[in-house]
């Protein structure tokens, strides 16, 4: 179970006393009526508890801590973090005033208020049995020290933590280290047959304090960062986990907890399954200011973070269940296994056949890495992890029952020997195991490897009929076990034969090894990345039809501007005639030395060279449209070619729709065939199974053993029994997979309880096979292969097992075939992650398809309006044009203020630069965004003035 909580604030104002300080100016205090800290320049921050100065330790623990000890006891991890500046009364909140106990109780701290009450309300829990362990750490820079020095320590009583408390707070480094003091709760109780776990987490972190430096952020504000590698990380994080895109669609593994220790611990408790409560003390001095502003925001960031509370509890199970006969158990767990290692076998040699479709190899490889992601599970990792109890040797009835062991080395054995071989026996076991289920294998895959290559194929093509998870999971994998529909179907039909069945409609079945409701989702995403392309073809349509226009436009203004540039070079002349003239001018005067006159001609000058400047520049931009149509045309032909992709791109996919779609309608058509079959089939089965007997005789080999009319009779008595037990197994699987049906959830007792009777189905027909083998004369390949055993250790081991009693076997039998119930639940599971995962992925492409689409969009948007700008610019430019062809008017005036308009639009770049500032403009609007709303709601972006006098920095707020 998780529950989506955001992590909570506390504030804790410390007392002024606390403070060496001479000033007593307070800037910040509590208001109790709306939890809110409010600031001497009213501004307020929202928190979850405001805890003003006089508030007790008491009054700090029930406020805040109280519920968590609720979370913890339900199997959910807790978290207490504490961050302030230094001398604020962390570590003062967290444990108390040292740590003397004998000092009042009333001065004790969260810790040992906490340990205390732990260990009262698990008492309550009679049926419970729970063990607690504490570990304290303390992190100094990127070094972990361990401050109990024995790791993980169990505590039995409140004395026992406390004196660990005592121990930890001897060990620890001054000021500096940042401690992380955990409880881990165990318990575990049982119902019915079933063991509860519960395994939970209460950790407390005390943060040390940092100095700060100023920076300027990006929109050039200054920020304080702290120097500790550790809290800098730690602030990175709860930035990017506040961040509104985060919120929305981020990903956690986006975080950058592993930039240090300290976040790497903390994972669980800023964005992870713990409950978190981030407990910040700040100091209400004026001088301290600037650090509790840094705290109350950070506070304030971190109240916008989700946790996934999360109820850590896994189920084992205790006793045999009365309705599974160890006959039945016995074959679950022993053909499991031969079914496992057959199917690789099989496999195996599939992969080497070239004939063998792309998907058909990729799905075999995936079920031969899942199978040994399967056994590294159970060998070692699996959680809970079960071994098998070592079985008690029988000491004196060894040697005499082992006729192949010498008595007098027997006699020389002593207890440690004893020991180490009832170890290696273990591992021969094992190794026997290993042989003999070769050797099984060798002989069961030469009779039906053509039946088992069937019943493949066959598998795959079920699995891919059918739609969800359920048919291509756990569920109605093997032939004996079906599916609720298929049960309501044919509840009797022998399931061999519904599964040839299903494979005479199957097997010519689509290239491809795709499922037919994943290509119906393909279809799904196909035509919508054709309505993608199609937008796109549009869009790029619209915009060519632009660019053409402008460049018709260029083309019709060539003529003007033809005229124009004659007129202006006519023009040009005519004032750098003048401005010779004036020069000469200017020359005389100065050879006469009349003052006046040079003054005069001086000015004269300076507006003659402006307007010759002038006009060259006007010159030059009606020349300019050469260059501009062919960029014009340049990026019109680029679009076209766009156009073109696009277009084929369309058709590519439209052409993989309508195969799709027509490989949708046969199968359609197939699987109504297949029905029809399917009902042939079942009645004629039904006809079949009629005759018992004659059902019973399925093998038709030599017989080799005679049996006699009595034990034949047993035989056939225990078949009978066989079947009824399969089928109450059947009736209670299917009641189960009704309730799946109509409640659609099952929870995880009864998912369990499927898994156990589908294997004990299973086992049910394994055995009832082996018999019918038996009652047909043969020896079962099972026995043969036993009777084979000759190596003398495994003569020993094979003894010592025939020496089991029947609980011992019990128990032996139990435990593998809970092992292999497990394997096949956390398979389940993983399966249900993959498809959890296809279809975050799935998620995921969609998003970023139609980013890309609307990136794509406001590029050819933003190219139409700077086309549209560009034509406006351009109409405009044509009407002076044609003002000074025509020569009419004040051409001077006219030509100074188009130069001028004109040298503005060259600087404003090219189509391309445009674009460019555009997109930029969309980012900066985006980034507004990027405060969290709380923080726009409720505090503007504070602004600050920083001085430095003599060694001290002040900063003063300037804006509220
Ligand atoms: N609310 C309070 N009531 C009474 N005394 C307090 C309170 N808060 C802090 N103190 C006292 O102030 C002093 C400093 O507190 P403490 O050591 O807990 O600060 P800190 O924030 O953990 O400092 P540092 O980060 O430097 O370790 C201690 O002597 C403590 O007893």
């Amino acid at each position: 179970m998780t529950m989506e909580i955001n992590i909570e604030t506390a504030v804790r104002i410390c007392p002024i006393s606390c403070r060496s300080s001479s000033e007593n100016s307070l800037c910040l205090q509590a208001n109790l009526s709306n939890n809110t800290i409010e600031l001497a320049n009213s501004q307020s921050f929202p928190v979850n508890y405001a805890i003003p100065a006089h508030s007790s330790q008491t009054v700090l623990y029930n406020t805040v801590i109280t519920p968590l000890l609720n979370f913890l006891i339900e199997g959910c991890d807790v978290s207490v973090v504490a961050l302030g500046q230094s001398e604020t009364g962390k570590t003062y909140s967290l444990f108390g005033p040292g740590f003397h106990f004998a000092a009042s109780e009333t001065e004790h701290g969260i810790i040992p208020r906490f340990i205390r009450d732990l260990f009262t309300k698990v008492k309550q829990y009679r049926d419970r049995n729970y063990t607690i362990h504490i570990t304290w750490s303390q992190i100094c820079g990127e070094t972990v020290q361990d401050l109990l020095g024995a790791g993980s320590v169990e505590c039995t009583d409140i004395l026992d933590a406390f004196q660990l408390i005592q121990l930890g707070m001897s060990n620890m480094a001054p000021k500096c280290a940042h401690t992380l003091f955990t409880l881990t709760l165990d318990q575990e109780w049982i119902i019915d047959t079933a063991v509860q776990h519960r395994v939970s987490t209460a950790s407390f972190t005390d943060l040390a304090s940092s100095e700060k430096i100023l920076v300027y952020d990006n929109n050039g504000l200054v920020q304080s960062l702290p120097t500790d590698s550790g809290l800098l990380a730690l602030q990175q994080c709860i930035t990017a986990l506040s961040e509104p895109y985060f919120l929305n669609y981020g990903n956690i593994n986006n975080i950058p907890y592993g930039q240090s220790v300290l976040t790497t611990l903390l994972k669980d408790s800023f964005g992870g399954r713990a409950k978190t409560i981030l407990l910040c003390t700040v100091s209400p001095l004026v001088e301290d200011f600037a650090e509790s502003l840094y705290t109350l925001q950070l506070a304030l960031r971190t109240q916008t973070i989700k946790n996934f509370v999360t109820v850590n509890s896994y189920t084992t199970f205790q006793n045999i269940q009365d309705n599974y006969d160890v006959f039945g158990l016995q074959f679950a767990t022993n053909q499991l296994l031969k079914l496992v290692a057959n199917a690789e076998e099989l496999f195996q040699k599939l992969l080497t056949n070239s004939s063998l479709a792309k998907g058909e190899l990729e799905q075999i490889s995936r079920w031969l890495t899942f199978k040994q992601e399967c056994e590294e599970c159970l060998s070692e990792n699996s959680e809970p992890h079960r071994s098998l109890d070592i079985i008690e040797e029988e000491e004196a009835e060894d040697n005499t029952s082992c006729n192949t062991v010498n008595s007098s080395d027997s006699d020389e054995i002593d207890e440690d020997q004893e020991q180490d071989n009832s170890q290696s026996n273990m591992e021969k076991f094992e190794v026997m195991m290993k042989n003999f289920k070769i050797l099984t294998d060798e002989i069961v895959s030469s009779n039906y490897s053509v039946h088992s290559n069937v019943n493949v194929s066959t598998k795959d093509s079920f699995c891919n009929s059918s739609s969800e998870y359920h048919s291509k999971g756990a569920r109605g994998r093997r032939g004996s076990i079906h599916s609720a529909e298929e049960l309501r179907n044919s509840f009797s039909v022998d399931s061999k034969i519904c599964e040839e069945a299903v494979l005479d409609s199957e097997d010519k079945k689509c290239e491809d090894s795709l499922t037919y409701e994943a290509k119906k989702k393909l279809v799904k995403k196909i035509l919508s990345v054709i309505e993608g392309y199609q937008k796109q073809i549009l869009d790029l349509q619209k915009t060519i039809q632009v660019k053409e226009k402008f460049m018709q436009r260029l083309v019709k203004n060539k003529n003007t501007e033809n005229n124009t540039r004659a007129k202006l070079e006519h023009q040009c002349q005519k004032l750098v005639k003048e401005y010779d003239k004036v020069n000469a001018a200017y020359t005389q005067a100065e050879i006469n030395k009349d003052g006046d006159l040079e003054k005069k001609c001086q000015v004269k000058l300076a507006q003659l060279k402006k307007k010759i400047n002038d006009a060259e520049s006007l010159k030059v931009l009606t020349e300019e449209s050469n260059r501009k149509l062919m960029e014009v045309e340049n990026s019109v032909h680029t679009s076209k070619k766009q156009l073109e992709k696009l277009k084929k791109c369309k058709r590519k996919e439209e052409k993989r729709k309508a195969m799709y779609e027509a490989q949708l309608k046969d199968e359609r058509k197939r699987m109504g065939t297949s029905q029809d079959s399917l009902q042939k089939q079942k009645s004629s089965v039904e006809t079949k199974n009629s005759n018992e007997n004659k059902q019973l005789v399925v093998l038709n080999r030599t017989p080799v053993i005679n049996l006699s009319h009595e034990n034949a009779e047993s035989l056939r008595h225990e078949i009978r029994n066989l079947r009824k037990t399969r089928d109450y197994l059947l009736e209670q699987r299917y009641k189960i997979d009704t309730k799946a049906m109509h409640k659609k959830i099952l929870n995880e007792l009864e998912e369990r309880k499927l898994l156990q009777y589908e294997e004990a189905i299973e086992a049910i027909d394994l055995a009832m096979e082996y018999k019918n083998e038996v009652l047909c004369g043969h020896i079962p390949v099972i026995a043969k292969s036993l009777e084979q055993i000759e190596e003398k250790g495994d003569k020993m081991l094979m003894d010592r097992l025939m020496k089991l009693n029947e609980t011992e076997m019990r128990i032996l039998l139990y435990k593998y075939f809970q092992k292999i119930v497990d394997l096949r639940n956390s398979s389940k599971k993983l399966e249900l992650q993959v498809v959890d995962i296809e279809n975050q992925n799935e998620n995921l492409s969609c998003r970023v398809q139609s980013l890309s689409h609307t990136l794509q969009q406001v590029r050819l948007e933003s190219e139409r309006r700077i086309i549209a700008l560009q034509h406006q610019h351009e109409n405009k430019l044509q009407v002076v044009m044609r003002h000074l062809a025509s020569d009419s008017g004040d051409n001077d005036r006219v030509v100074s203020r188009v130069s001028k308009h004109a040298l503005a639009f060259q600087m404003a770049g090219t189509s391309k630069q445009g674009d460019k500032s555009l997109i930029a403009r969309f980012t900066r609007y985006a980034r507004q965004e990027t405060v969290p709303k709380q923080l726009q709601a409720t505090v503007s972006v504070p602004q600050a003035i920083v001085t430095r006098q003599k060694n001290k920095l002040f900063i003063q707020q300037t804006q509220k």
